[in-house]
Protein backbone atom coordinates (compact mmCIF):
# COMPACT_ATOMS: atom_id res chain seq x y z
CA UNK A 1 0.00 0.00 0.00
CA UNK A 2 1.42 3.16 -1.37
CA UNK A 3 1.30 5.85 1.62
CA UNK A 4 1.24 9.85 1.13
CA UNK A 5 1.08 12.05 4.19
CA UNK A 6 -0.57 15.28 3.84
CA UNK A 7 0.30 18.44 4.99
CA UNK A 8 -2.69 20.96 4.32
CA UNK A 9 -2.39 24.68 4.41
CA UNK A 10 -5.79 26.22 4.36
CA UNK A 11 -8.85 24.81 6.04
CA UNK A 12 -11.52 27.41 4.28
CA UNK A 13 -13.85 26.15 1.61
CA UNK A 14 -11.52 24.24 -0.56
CA UNK A 15 -9.65 22.83 2.56
CA UNK A 16 -11.98 21.25 4.36
CA UNK A 17 -13.82 20.00 1.76
CA UNK A 18 -10.93 18.39 0.70
CA UNK A 19 -10.59 17.08 4.41
CA UNK A 20 -13.87 15.42 4.09
CA UNK A 21 -13.73 13.83 0.95
CA UNK A 22 -10.33 12.15 1.62
CA UNK A 23 -11.37 11.06 4.61
CA UNK A 24 -15.25 9.50 3.02
CA UNK A 25 -12.79 8.22 0.69
CA UNK A 26 -10.46 6.31 2.18
CA UNK A 27 -11.35 2.65 1.80
CA UNK A 28 -12.17 3.21 -1.63
CA UNK A 29 -8.65 4.73 -2.37
CA UNK A 30 -7.13 1.63 -0.56
CA UNK A 31 -9.39 -0.98 -2.45
CA UNK A 32 -9.24 0.55 -6.40
CA UNK A 33 -5.99 2.53 -5.80
CA UNK A 34 -3.73 0.63 -3.45
CA UNK A 35 -3.44 3.91 -1.80
CA UNK A 36 -3.84 5.64 1.74
CA UNK A 37 -3.81 9.60 2.25
CA UNK A 38 -2.98 10.64 5.45
CA UNK A 39 -3.41 14.26 6.40
CA UNK A 40 -0.99 14.27 9.70
CA UNK A 41 -1.15 18.20 9.88
CA UNK A 42 -3.62 20.90 9.00
CA UNK A 43 -3.08 24.70 9.09
CA UNK A 44 -4.66 27.95 8.64
CA UNK A 45 -3.21 31.59 8.83
CA UNK A 46 -2.87 31.25 12.24
CA UNK A 47 -2.93 27.69 13.59
CA UNK A 48 -1.52 24.30 13.26
CA UNK A 49 -2.76 20.99 14.53
CA UNK A 50 -0.77 17.91 14.12
CA UNK A 51 -2.73 14.70 14.03
CA UNK A 52 -0.01 11.78 14.48
CA UNK A 53 -1.44 9.12 12.08
CA UNK A 54 -4.66 10.55 10.30
CA UNK A 55 -7.48 13.86 10.78
CA UNK A 56 -10.42 11.74 12.14
CA UNK A 57 -14.26 12.67 11.46
CA UNK A 58 -14.14 15.49 14.36
CA UNK A 59 -11.36 17.13 13.23
CA UNK A 60 -12.62 20.39 12.86
CA UNK A 61 -13.59 20.13 16.99
CA UNK A 62 -10.00 18.81 17.26
CA UNK A 63 -8.66 21.79 15.16
CA UNK A 64 -10.31 24.71 17.61
CA UNK A 65 -9.70 22.59 20.84
CA UNK A 66 -6.48 21.55 20.49
CA UNK A 67 -4.55 23.73 17.33
CA UNK A 68 -1.63 25.91 18.77
CA UNK A 69 -0.62 29.40 16.73
CA UNK A 70 2.55 28.13 14.73
CA UNK A 71 5.52 29.24 12.75
CA UNK A 72 6.35 26.38 9.27
CA UNK A 73 9.51 25.55 11.13
CA UNK A 74 7.29 23.93 13.36
CA UNK A 75 5.69 22.06 10.76
CA UNK A 76 8.96 21.50 9.41
CA UNK A 77 10.92 20.10 12.44
CA UNK A 78 7.35 17.86 13.56
CA UNK A 79 7.24 16.03 9.93
CA UNK A 80 10.91 15.25 9.97
CA UNK A 81 10.59 13.73 13.69
CA UNK A 82 8.16 11.50 12.55
CA UNK A 83 9.90 9.93 9.43
CA UNK A 84 6.76 10.48 7.16
CA UNK A 85 7.05 9.19 3.80
CA UNK A 86 5.89 10.63 0.34
CA UNK A 87 5.39 14.37 1.89
CA UNK A 88 3.18 16.71 -0.12
CA UNK A 89 2.14 20.38 0.75
CA UNK A 90 -1.29 21.28 -0.15
CA UNK A 91 -2.02 24.85 -0.90
CA UNK A 92 -5.40 25.18 -0.39
CA UNK A 93 -4.87 29.30 0.54
CA UNK A 94 -5.34 32.09 -1.53
CA UNK A 95 -2.26 34.07 0.31
CA UNK A 96 0.72 35.70 -2.07
CA UNK A 97 2.89 35.23 1.03
CA UNK A 98 2.54 31.60 1.62
CA UNK A 99 4.02 30.88 -1.70
CA UNK A 100 7.32 31.96 -0.45
CA UNK A 101 7.64 29.04 1.10
CA UNK A 102 7.39 26.70 -1.96
CA UNK A 103 11.10 26.91 -2.35
CA UNK A 104 11.80 25.75 0.89
CA UNK A 105 9.15 23.05 1.12
CA UNK A 106 10.47 21.33 -1.89
CA UNK A 107 14.22 21.83 -0.92
CA UNK A 108 12.74 19.93 2.65
CA UNK A 109 11.17 17.21 0.87
CA UNK A 110 7.54 17.82 -0.33
CA UNK A 111 6.09 17.50 -3.16
CA UNK A 112 3.43 20.50 -3.99
CA UNK A 113 -0.24 20.48 -4.76
CA UNK A 114 -1.64 23.45 -5.17
CA UNK A 115 -4.88 25.59 -5.66
CA UNK A 116 -3.38 28.57 -5.27
CA UNK A 117 -2.70 30.36 -8.46
CA UNK A 118 0.00 32.67 -7.33
CA UNK A 119 3.60 30.51 -7.55
CA UNK A 120 2.14 30.19 -11.09
CA UNK A 121 1.62 34.03 -12.04
CA UNK A 122 4.64 35.78 -10.45
CA UNK A 123 7.47 37.00 -12.23
CA UNK A 124 8.89 34.42 -15.09
CA UNK A 125 12.58 34.17 -12.73
CA UNK A 126 10.14 32.30 -9.72
CA UNK A 127 8.00 30.40 -12.18
CA UNK A 128 11.47 29.55 -13.63
CA UNK A 129 13.40 29.26 -10.83
CA UNK A 130 10.46 26.49 -8.63
CA UNK A 131 10.57 24.16 -11.89
CA UNK A 132 14.49 24.13 -11.55
CA UNK A 133 14.33 23.41 -7.92
CA UNK A 134 11.69 20.80 -8.28
CA UNK A 135 14.27 19.25 -10.86
CA UNK A 136 16.84 19.00 -8.49
CA UNK A 137 14.97 17.45 -5.71
CA UNK A 138 13.06 15.07 -7.74
CA UNK A 139 9.66 17.02 -6.39
CA UNK A 140 5.98 17.22 -8.20
CA UNK A 141 3.92 20.21 -8.39
CA UNK A 142 0.09 19.46 -10.00
CA UNK A 143 -1.74 22.58 -9.82
CA UNK A 144 -4.93 21.05 -12.38
CA UNK A 145 -7.24 23.69 -9.56
CA UNK A 146 -5.65 26.35 -10.65
CA UNK A 147 -7.90 27.07 -14.04
CA UNK A 148 -11.35 26.03 -13.82
CA UNK A 149 -11.47 23.92 -10.64
CA UNK A 150 -12.08 20.82 -11.24
CA UNK A 151 -12.30 21.15 -15.06
CA UNK A 152 -9.41 19.22 -16.87
CA UNK A 153 -8.51 22.20 -18.49
CA UNK A 154 -4.44 22.23 -17.81
CA UNK A 155 -4.12 18.75 -18.60
CA UNK A 156 -5.69 18.92 -21.73
CA UNK A 157 -4.09 21.62 -22.94
CA UNK A 158 -0.74 20.27 -21.52
CA UNK A 159 -1.74 16.83 -23.97
CA UNK A 160 -2.10 19.16 -26.88
CA UNK A 161 1.03 21.13 -26.16
CA UNK A 162 3.19 17.46 -25.58
CA UNK A 163 2.00 15.78 -28.80
CA UNK A 164 2.41 19.04 -30.96
CA UNK A 165 -0.74 20.63 -31.72
CA UNK A 166 -0.89 24.22 -32.40
CA UNK A 167 -3.05 25.65 -29.85
CA UNK A 168 -4.57 29.19 -31.81
CA UNK A 169 -6.60 30.87 -29.78
CA UNK A 170 -8.70 30.02 -25.86
CA UNK A 171 -11.90 31.94 -25.28
CA UNK A 172 -14.38 30.93 -22.43
CA UNK A 173 -15.76 32.74 -19.35
CA UNK A 174 -12.90 31.64 -17.06
CA UNK A 175 -14.39 32.90 -13.74
CA UNK A 176 -17.16 30.84 -11.69
CA UNK A 177 -17.92 33.49 -9.87
CA UNK A 178 -18.22 36.07 -12.02
CA UNK A 179 -20.71 33.39 -14.13
CA UNK A 180 -22.75 33.27 -11.26
CA UNK A 181 -22.57 36.73 -10.83
CA UNK A 182 -23.78 37.68 -14.30
CA UNK A 183 -25.72 35.20 -15.03
CA UNK A 184 -28.10 35.37 -12.08
CA UNK A 185 -27.82 39.41 -12.89
CA UNK A 186 -28.52 39.52 -16.00
CA UNK A 187 -31.47 36.99 -15.21
CA UNK A 188 -33.41 38.61 -12.18
CA UNK A 189 -34.14 42.10 -10.67
CA UNK A 190 -31.74 42.37 -7.99
CA UNK A 191 -29.00 44.35 -6.77
CA UNK A 192 -25.35 44.00 -8.03
CA UNK A 193 -24.01 43.73 -4.73
CA UNK A 194 -26.44 41.41 -3.01
CA UNK A 195 -25.58 39.00 -6.03
CA UNK A 196 -21.89 39.70 -5.20
CA UNK A 197 -22.55 38.89 -1.54
CA UNK A 198 -24.51 35.51 -2.48
CA UNK A 199 -21.38 33.97 -4.78
CA UNK A 200 -19.49 35.07 -1.64
CA UNK A 201 -21.37 32.27 0.62
CA UNK A 202 -21.35 29.90 -1.62
CA UNK A 203 -17.99 29.70 -1.71
CA UNK A 204 -17.18 30.57 -5.69
CA UNK A 205 -15.63 34.22 -4.89
CA UNK A 206 -11.76 34.70 -3.96
CA UNK A 207 -11.24 35.46 -0.15
CA UNK A 208 -11.58 38.74 -1.33
CA UNK A 209 -13.83 39.06 -3.96
CA UNK A 210 -11.72 42.24 -5.61
CA UNK A 211 -9.60 39.60 -6.91
CA UNK A 212 -11.98 38.41 -9.02
CA UNK A 213 -13.87 41.74 -9.82
CA UNK A 214 -11.01 43.05 -10.48
CA UNK A 215 -10.11 40.83 -13.62
CA UNK A 216 -6.83 39.42 -12.03
CA UNK A 217 -8.58 36.18 -10.96
CA UNK A 218 -9.01 35.79 -14.97
CA UNK A 219 -6.01 37.14 -15.83
CA UNK A 220 -4.36 34.83 -13.54
CA UNK A 221 -5.69 31.98 -15.32
CA UNK A 222 -5.24 33.43 -18.87
CA UNK A 223 -1.23 33.81 -18.02
CA UNK A 224 -1.00 30.05 -16.37
CA UNK A 225 -2.57 28.36 -19.88
CA UNK A 226 -0.43 30.79 -21.57
CA UNK A 227 2.82 29.28 -19.85
CA UNK A 228 1.56 25.76 -20.25
CA UNK A 229 1.84 26.55 -24.03
CA UNK A 230 4.93 27.95 -23.13
CA UNK A 231 4.41 31.81 -23.86
CA UNK A 232 6.94 33.87 -22.40
CA UNK A 233 4.52 36.52 -20.28
CA UNK A 234 4.14 38.61 -16.97
CA UNK A 235 1.08 39.20 -15.52
CA UNK A 236 1.12 43.17 -15.64
CA UNK A 237 0.94 42.09 -19.53
CA UNK A 238 -2.37 40.69 -19.55
CA UNK A 239 -4.84 43.53 -20.67
CA UNK A 240 -7.79 43.34 -18.00
CA UNK A 241 -10.97 45.50 -17.70
CA UNK A 242 -10.91 46.48 -13.97
CA UNK A 243 -15.04 46.38 -12.17
CA UNK A 244 -13.33 47.66 -9.25
CA UNK A 245 -14.55 51.42 -8.89
CA UNK A 246 -11.00 53.33 -7.64
CA UNK A 247 -12.16 54.74 -4.40
CA UNK A 248 -13.05 50.57 -3.32
CA UNK A 249 -10.03 49.22 -5.41
CA UNK A 250 -6.60 47.22 -3.38
CA UNK A 251 -5.54 50.37 -1.90
CA UNK A 252 -8.60 50.34 0.19
CA UNK A 253 -9.51 47.60 3.01
CA UNK A 254 -11.39 44.81 2.03
CA UNK A 255 -13.93 45.56 4.91
CA UNK A 256 -14.38 49.03 3.69
CA UNK A 257 -15.03 47.51 0.44
CA UNK A 258 -17.53 45.53 1.92
CA UNK A 259 -19.38 48.54 3.54
CA UNK A 260 -19.46 50.48 0.19
CA UNK A 261 -20.05 47.86 -2.69
CA UNK A 262 -23.78 48.92 -2.84
CA UNK A 263 -21.37 51.83 -5.23
CA UNK A 264 -21.31 48.98 -7.39
CA UNK A 265 -24.93 49.29 -8.23
CA UNK A 266 -26.04 51.94 -10.24
CA UNK A 267 -22.73 51.44 -12.99
CA UNK A 268 -24.00 47.80 -13.52
CA UNK A 269 -27.86 48.82 -13.82
CA UNK A 270 -26.79 51.35 -16.37
CA UNK A 271 -25.02 48.80 -18.26
CA UNK A 272 -28.03 45.62 -17.88
CA UNK A 273 -30.17 48.79 -19.08
CA UNK A 274 -28.36 49.35 -22.60
CA UNK A 275 -28.69 45.50 -23.43
CA UNK A 276 -30.91 44.34 -26.06
CA UNK A 277 -33.30 41.81 -24.58
CA UNK A 278 -31.83 39.09 -27.13
CA UNK A 279 -28.00 40.25 -25.48
CA UNK A 280 -26.86 38.85 -22.13
CA UNK A 281 -23.46 40.47 -20.26
CA UNK A 282 -20.35 37.98 -19.87
CA UNK A 283 -17.24 37.92 -18.36
CA UNK A 284 -15.27 36.80 -20.85
CA UNK A 285 -11.26 35.90 -21.16
CA UNK A 286 -9.25 35.59 -24.39
CA UNK A 287 -5.68 34.79 -25.04
CA UNK A 288 -4.58 34.57 -28.77
CA UNK A 289 -1.30 32.52 -29.27
CA UNK A 290 -0.50 34.02 -32.34
CA UNK A 291 -0.34 37.12 -31.26
CA UNK A 292 0.59 36.89 -27.92
CA UNK A 293 -2.55 39.05 -26.51
CA UNK A 294 -4.30 37.96 -23.00
CA UNK A 295 -7.22 39.99 -22.62
CA UNK A 296 -10.04 39.60 -19.53
CA UNK A 297 -12.85 41.84 -20.56
CA UNK A 298 -16.98 42.19 -20.09
CA UNK A 299 -18.94 41.50 -23.29
CA UNK A 300 -22.54 41.50 -24.70
CA UNK A 301 -23.38 38.02 -26.23
CA UNK A 302 -26.83 36.57 -27.53
CA UNK A 303 -28.61 34.68 -25.09
CA UNK A 304 -28.79 31.72 -27.55
CA UNK A 305 -24.76 31.61 -27.59
CA UNK A 306 -22.29 29.63 -26.25
CA UNK A 307 -21.52 31.72 -23.91
CA UNK A 308 -24.85 33.66 -23.72
CA UNK A 309 -26.37 30.20 -22.51
CA UNK A 310 -23.78 29.54 -19.56
CA UNK A 311 -25.73 28.83 -16.60
CA UNK A 312 -25.07 28.87 -12.62
CA UNK A 313 -21.57 28.98 -11.70
CA UNK A 314 -20.08 27.33 -15.00
CA UNK A 315 -16.90 28.31 -16.93
CA UNK A 316 -16.63 27.37 -20.50
CA UNK A 317 -12.87 27.52 -22.41
CA UNK A 318 -13.16 27.14 -26.23
CA UNK A 319 -9.78 25.63 -27.24
CA UNK A 320 -8.74 26.75 -30.82
CA UNK A 321 -6.46 24.29 -32.32
CA UNK A 322 -4.81 23.53 -35.74
CA UNK A 323 -6.31 20.24 -36.46
CA UNK A 324 -9.49 21.08 -34.76
CA UNK A 325 -10.19 23.79 -37.36
CA UNK A 326 -13.05 25.89 -36.92
CA UNK A 327 -14.54 24.08 -34.13
CA UNK A 328 -12.74 24.41 -30.61
CA UNK A 329 -12.72 21.66 -27.85
CA UNK A 330 -15.07 23.02 -25.03
CA UNK A 331 -14.89 22.27 -22.08
CA UNK A 332 -17.48 23.60 -19.87
CA UNK A 333 -19.24 22.74 -16.04
CA UNK A 334 -18.84 24.49 -12.93
CA UNK A 335 -15.96 26.31 -13.11
CA UNK A 336 -16.03 27.15 -8.92
CA UNK A 337 -17.29 25.75 -5.89
CA UNK A 338 -15.77 23.55 -3.03
CA UNK A 339 -16.97 20.00 -3.58
CA UNK A 340 -15.69 20.38 -7.45
CA UNK A 341 -12.41 21.84 -6.37
CA UNK A 342 -11.64 19.46 -3.44
CA UNK A 343 -12.02 16.93 -6.02
CA UNK A 344 -9.71 18.01 -8.63
CA UNK A 345 -6.82 18.17 -5.65
CA UNK A 346 -7.87 15.05 -4.70
CA UNK A 347 -7.12 14.08 -8.20
CA UNK A 348 -4.13 15.89 -8.71
CA UNK A 349 -3.17 13.81 -5.22
CA UNK A 350 -3.97 10.34 -6.66
CA UNK A 351 -2.10 11.32 -10.08
CA UNK A 352 1.15 12.42 -7.87
CA UNK A 353 0.75 9.01 -5.97
CA UNK A 354 1.00 7.44 -9.58
CA UNK A 355 4.43 9.12 -10.25
CA UNK A 356 5.87 7.81 -6.96
CA UNK A 357 7.95 4.71 -6.88
CA UNK A 358 6.00 2.12 -4.76
N1 LIG B 1 -13.44 28.39 -4.08
C1 LIG B 1 -13.31 27.96 -5.32
O1 LIG B 1 -14.28 27.70 -6.02
C2 LIG B 1 -11.94 27.74 -5.89
C3 LIG B 1 -11.79 27.11 -7.15
C4 LIG B 1 -10.50 26.92 -7.67
C5 LIG B 1 -9.41 27.37 -6.95
N2 LIG B 1 -9.61 27.98 -5.76
C6 LIG B 1 -8.45 28.45 -5.02
O2 LIG B 1 -8.39 27.76 -3.78
C7 LIG B 1 -7.79 28.60 -2.80
C8 LIG B 1 -8.65 28.59 -1.55
O3 LIG B 1 -9.93 29.11 -1.84
P1 LIG B 1 -11.09 29.06 -0.71
O4 LIG B 1 -12.33 29.43 -1.40
O5 LIG B 1 -11.01 27.78 0.02
O6 LIG B 1 -10.60 30.25 0.24
P2 LIG B 1 -10.98 30.47 1.79
O7 LIG B 1 -10.87 31.93 2.07
O8 LIG B 1 -12.27 29.80 2.12
O9 LIG B 1 -9.82 29.70 2.58
C9 LIG B 1 -8.50 30.15 2.60
C10 LIG B 1 -7.78 29.47 3.75
O10 LIG B 1 -6.38 29.78 3.65
C11 LIG B 1 -5.91 30.10 4.95
N3 LIG B 1 -4.69 30.90 4.83
C12 LIG B 1 -4.54 32.17 4.39
N4 LIG B 1 -3.24 32.53 4.44
C13 LIG B 1 -2.56 31.45 4.90
C14 LIG B 1 -1.18 31.18 5.18
N5 LIG B 1 -0.25 32.11 4.98
N6 LIG B 1 -0.85 29.96 5.65
C15 LIG B 1 -1.78 29.00 5.87
N7 LIG B 1 -3.09 29.20 5.63
C16 LIG B 1 -3.47 30.40 5.15
C17 LIG B 1 -7.07 30.83 5.61
O11 LIG B 1 -6.90 30.90 7.02
C18 LIG B 1 -8.21 29.93 5.15
O12 LIG B 1 -8.29 28.79 6.00
C19 LIG B 1 -7.63 29.98 -3.47
O13 LIG B 1 -6.31 30.13 -3.90
C20 LIG B 1 -8.58 29.92 -4.66
O14 LIG B 1 -8.15 30.71 -5.75
C21 LIG B 1 -10.82 28.16 -5.21
N1 LIG C 1 -12.71 32.75 -7.71
C1 LIG C 1 -12.46 31.81 -8.73
C2 LIG C 1 -12.42 30.42 -8.12
C3 LIG C 1 -11.92 29.41 -9.11
O1 LIG C 1 -10.58 29.63 -9.42
C4 LIG C 1 -13.53 31.89 -9.80
O2 LIG C 1 -14.52 32.55 -9.55
O3 LIG C 1 -13.39 31.32 -10.87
Amino acid sequence: MKKIHIVLFGTGNVGSSLIQQILTAGEHLKEQEGLELKIPVIANSTTAFFQKHNQKPSWETDFKVFGFPYQLQDVLDYVREQEYENLVAVDATASEEFVDNYLTLVKEGFHIVAANKVANTRSSAFYEELRKTLRKNNKFFLYETNVGAGLPVIETLRNFHRSHEEVTRIRGVFSGSLSYIFNTFCEEERAFSEVLSEASEKGFTEPDPRVDLSGKDVGRKLLILGRELGLKKELHEVVIQDLVPRHLNGSSSLENFQKKKKDLDLDFLQLKNQLKQDEVIRHVGELDMKTGKLEVKLSREKKTSALGSLQHADSSFEIFTKSYGEQPVVIKGAGAGAAVTARGVLTDLIKLAEKLPS
